[in-house]
């Protein structure tokens, strides 16, 4: 295969004004074989492709039967790891960082994508949405133009009590027996004793002898006395105020509810915002009941053109009575433990975040854990032995992705601490499979219509195939993703490579336990399809001879009786 300068494809390209050749590949020149021209898909977009076809119409090279095949949407991250480590050396556990002020700058963002940020994170609590959009911009930009493939995710702020932040000073110590104020009217600066909330009926229904609760427990109130609305606290456990800390009342025991709706006029507007940008997924705060999320997803059908995933936070007392409904109507769950941590006593904590690893899976959903998983790093270049047992731990539970909060936020060594996730992660994966630990799931039946219990028995019985034979890799030919969530969910030992056309169902993807989106047009013969990635796979490099793959692919479609043929094929690389 002749392989061109750039001066030669500058010749090539003279012709065409619109292609700009330093967009063109990161490296790789394009190559052109036997009057066929491959080039990259990302990088030549269609003005590429306009120009491509232009040099040969114009008979540049005496191309005159030209054929534009585009290669492999490959992310450079998950290219660089496959060269380096091996199909089975791939990290299986995905990423998701959260960005602030001390990573959002367009190196920050892009060495996160380089050490393996799978989804980046914007929480819509903090900062103005021009900062938001901003940072949108710059993921879009890198995936684009340097071939990463980094999905976008935002966080509501939802309906909650909390203490106003106004700066200075950063905490307040409150001692035993002090009386407080709590009050919603406005006020600069600070106030000896006085705490502003952020809502304006949160003393509604609040009674003298309440208990008021910091955060979860960083201190504790009587409410002694209402005043209007005010409510005069004395505190009966000495503790912190945190910026934005959040308070919850107990009545006998038990939780009072403010009744706030799950997205209030502002988070509707940031949801507004997130389809104008083009989001991937929207994490939505404080669900209570699965009707919120239908909603939001209603909502998000008919206003967005493109799928964007909704993704439930569990980090409220309710939402964990109503675990399943919710996990259903979504598209996948977060295990919120911050404010988990507010409503649920936090030595059941470690019990409901495996519950609900393990239910997620079941119901083939994406789940990722979350909040302070190395919250000593906001401060700290390492991790106490604790926290590393603590991301150790979910590893082993099998959660679909890991996220940094503070610590990429705003900590001092975010780039480590992804680091620190990414060699954990990679560490655990491979004790689990040499120790045979890797679990399967009981049978569990997903679908109701025949067609979904094919797929699911298909998935099933293709991993227990793949790691049976010991085979390299898993490819699998999906249009939505449902195939390579199906086979990800009985966590296969190789990694599971998911072919698809769809560019939302790619984005999707990089939140799936295993599954290496790659996106490629898809012709409807299965089998044309088949031999092509793995020629163009095997043509750069990435399946060598003697490595077996695992095909799975459920595309096929034969018109004349519209037949849909699932099959499973175990293909050796010649
Ligand atoms: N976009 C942002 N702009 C400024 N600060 C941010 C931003 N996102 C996060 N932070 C900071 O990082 C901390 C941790 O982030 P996160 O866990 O998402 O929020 P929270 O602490 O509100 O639950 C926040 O408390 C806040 O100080
Ligand atoms: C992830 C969480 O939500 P947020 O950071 O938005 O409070 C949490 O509460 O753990
Ligand atoms: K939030
Ligand atoms: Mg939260």
């Amino acid at each position: 295969m002749a392989v061109y300068s750039d001066s030669m494809l500058q010749k090539i390209f003279a012709k065409s004004p619109t292609f700009d050749l330093n967009k063109r590949v990161f490296g790789k020149p394009v190559t052109i074989s036997g009057g066929a021209i491959s080039c990259n898909e990302r990088n030549l977009k269609s003005k590429g492709k306009i120009a491509v076809k232009a040099a040969a119409e114009a008979g540049v090279m005496g191309l005159k039967n030209y054929e534009v095949n585009l290669d492999l949407g490959f992310d450079v991250v998950a290219e660089r790891e496959l060269r380096e480590k091996g199909f089975l050396g791939m990290r299986k556990t995905k990423l998701v960082c959260t960005i602030g002020p001390a990573c959002c700058s367009l190196e920050d963002l892009e060495r996160l994508a380089m050490r393996g940020m799978n989804v980046a994170r914007l929480n819509m609590c903090h900062n103005t949405r021009e900062w938001h959009r901003d940072v949108i911009g710059k993921i879009k930009k890198l995936n684009e133009e340097k071939g990463f493939s980094v999905s976008v995710m935002i966080d509501t702020e939802g309906s909650l009590i909390h203490v106003v932040d106004h700066g200075v000073p950063s905490s307040l110590k409150a001692e035993e027996g002090s009386v407080w104020v709590f009050t919603a009217q406005k006020f600069e600066g600070s106030r000896p004793f006085t705490v502003q909330a952020n809502y304006q009926g949160f003393s509604e229904g609040i009674m003298v002898g309440d208990e008021l609760v910091i955060d979860g427990g960083m201190a504790r109130f009587e409410v002694v006395e209402k005043m209007g609305d005010d409510l005069h606290c004395k505190c009966t456990d000495p503790g912190l105020f945190l910026p934005r800390a959040k308070l919850s009342f107990w009545r006998d025991g038990k939780l009072s509810y403010h009744g706030l709706p799950t997205l209030s006029t502002k988070d509707w507007a940031d949801v507004d915002f997130g389809i104008s940008e083009g989001v991937d997924f929207i994490a939505m705060s404080f669900v209570n009941d699965a009707d919120s999320v239908k909603d939001l997803k209603n909502h998000l059908f008919a206003k967005s053109s493109k799928s964007i995933r909704v993704l439930a936070k569990i980090e409220t007392l309710e939402s964990l009575q109503k675990l399943e409904e919710i996990v259903e109507a979504s598209d996948g769950i977060m295990v919120a433990r911050g404010d988990l941590g507010v409503e649920v006593p936090l030595e059941q904590i470690p019990t409901v975040q495996e519950d609900i690893t393990r239910l997620c899976r079941q119901m083939n959903k994406p789940v990722i854990i979350a909040s302070q998983l190395l919250e000593s790093m906001v401060e700290y270049p390492t991790p106490t032995r604790a926290e590393v047992a603590d991301v150790s731990e979910a590893v082993r539970q099998y959660a679909d992705a890991l996220m940094l909060s503070g610590e990429s936020a705003i900590g001092l060594h975010g780039q480590k601490a992804l680091s620190v996730l990414q060699m954990a992660s990679s560490r655990m994966e491979l004790w689990s499979r040499e120790e045979n630990r890797q679990s399967s799931i009981s049978n569990h039946q997903l679908g109701s219509s025949l067609s979904d219990c094919i797929a699911e028995e298909i998935c099933s019985c293709a991993v227990q195939m793949a790691n049976n034979l010991g085979v390299d890799a898993i490819f699998v030919y999906t249009k939505h993703g449902e195939m390579a969530s199906l086979l990800s969910c009985n966590r296969p030992y190789p990694p599971i490579f998911a072919f698809t056309s769809d560019s939302d169902a790619r984005m999707a993807l990089n939140l799936q336990w295993g599954v290496i989106p790659i996106l490629v047009d898809l012709a409807d013969d299965m089998e044309a399809n088949i031999s092509k990635t793995i020629d163009l796979m095997r043509t750069n490099g990435m399946v060598k001879e003697g490595e077996a793959v695992l095909v799975v692919s459920d595309l096929t479609a034969t018109r004349a009786t519209s037949t849909i043929f699932q099959s499973i094929q175990v293909k050796i690389i010649v």
